[in-house]
């Protein structure tokens, strides 16, 4: 089944072998474009995070006072929940340029030397999915973040030789969406760790109020509440609705984002009122109505929706199972109360108790 052909792949979802989602959390090729206009260019600007924040600031200023080199800072969090921006705003607020890689990029350990060697003094290396490092990139970077050297090896065999290389002083920004990935030698060599949560809907308001104004789109309060709503907790995904409910208000409308209006988009672009797409409630739908709320188990419910086991169980379950929606157990995958809730389904044991009582009292 092809569940959304109009919206584009993201890295994630196709390594899982989905296409592109409206409601995914990876920058897709738009984003990108856009996404530098909306960054928050400072602490002050960046809405939500408080405690991060709050750390945040203090190491920094802290790190002005002496004079020194900020220490290193691991950002670690789901996909857009704005690691590379705040990587950028620890380059600003230090006055540091910032250099920007990601594991991926680092094969070799003679990437990350030229990378290391090119580096200006106080600058910011920010390292996206630092736990995708080859292994031995990764050895070279802990004496580079600790000692601020590296040992260059010159040569194969027992003919190569090391050879010292020092480094300017440099604060390092890794980021990781999976934290439990690093080895510990790694973790414990960053100054400051800072978990990234979901953002509240009143946040992500206040996300959206803001990227509109740099839009220049007139956007009423609960239209920003209605948008905010359907993002999954997760900024990218608001900017990228917003942008698309600009667009139907565009054309359908006067311009004017009102709560009417960006719930009809939304739900042109089949957003629902909880975020969820046509793919989580494919995947919700057969759980409920084919097997009865389950448990099932995953292969048998990837069939039913016509995906790969992987596109369910890496793309859309997540969600469902953070949103409380979908349990996964050792017998299988079960729906929970909610669900039925969420797609106006009676659970099979509250029909038996509505058809007992017909029995015992009907006619
Ligand atoms: N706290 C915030 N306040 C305002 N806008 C934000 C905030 N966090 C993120 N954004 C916006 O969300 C978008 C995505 O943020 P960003 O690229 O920093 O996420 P990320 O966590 O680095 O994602 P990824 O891990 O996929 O690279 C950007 O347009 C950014 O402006």
């Amino acid at each position: 089944m092809n569940w959304d052909d109009t919206a584009p792949p993201t890295s994630e979802d196709s390594a899982a072998g989905a296409p592109d989602r409206l409601v995914g959390a990876d920058a897709d090729g738009e984003d990108t474009a856009v996404e530098a206009a909306l960054r928050p260019k400072d602490l002050e600007e960046f809405v939500g995070q408080e405690r991060v924040r709050e750390q945040l600031d203090l190491v920094l200023r802290a790190a002005r006072a002496r004079g020194a080199t900020a220490d290193h800072v691991l950002l670690s969090g789901a996909p857009g929940l704005g690691k590379t921006t705040l990587s950028m705003i620890i380059a600003a607020e230090m006055g540091a340029p910032i250099r920007i890689t990601s594991g991926p990029a680092i094969q070799h350990a003679g990437d990350l030397a030229a990378i290391l060697s090119s580096l200006q003094e106080g600058e910011v290396l920010f390292l996206d999915e630092i736990h995708r490092m080859s292994r031995p990139a990764e050895e070279m970077l802990y004496m580079a973040m600790e000692d601020f050297r590296v040992d260059v090896i010159v040569g194969k065999g027992p003919g190569a030789t090391a050879i010292p290389l020092e480094l300017p002083p440099f604060t390092l920004v890794g980021a990781t969406t999976r934290a439990g990935l690093l080895p510990p030698p790694l973790r414990d060599r960053f100054g400051f760790t800072a978990h990234m949560e979901f953002y509240a809907p009143a946040e992500l308001q206040r996300v959206i109020h803001r990227s509109a104004g740099l839009l220049d789109v007139e956007i009423e309060a609960e239209g920003a509440a209605e948008i905010a709503g359907r993002s999954r907790g997760t900024p990218r995904i608001a900017n990228r609705l917003l942008r698309r409910v600009r667009d139907y208000a565009q054309v359908k409308a006067d311009g004017v984002i009102t709560r009417e209006i960006a719930s009809q988009a939304l739900g042109v672009y089949e957003v629902d009122a909880r975020g969820l797409d046509r793919l989580d409630r494919a995947v919700l739908t057969a759980l409920l109505k084919l097997f009865g709320g389950g448990p099932v188990g995953l292969s048998t419910l990837a069939v039913a929706v016509g995906e790969e086991r992987e596109t369910v169980e890496e793309v859309a379950e997540p969600f469902l199972v953070r949103e409380g929606l979908l349990a996964r157990t050792p017998r299988g995958r079960i729906a929970t109360p909610a669900a039925w809730d969420h797609l106006g389904l009676v659970p099979p044991q509250q029909r038996a108790g509505a058809g007992g009582q017909q029995g015992l009292f009907g006619a």
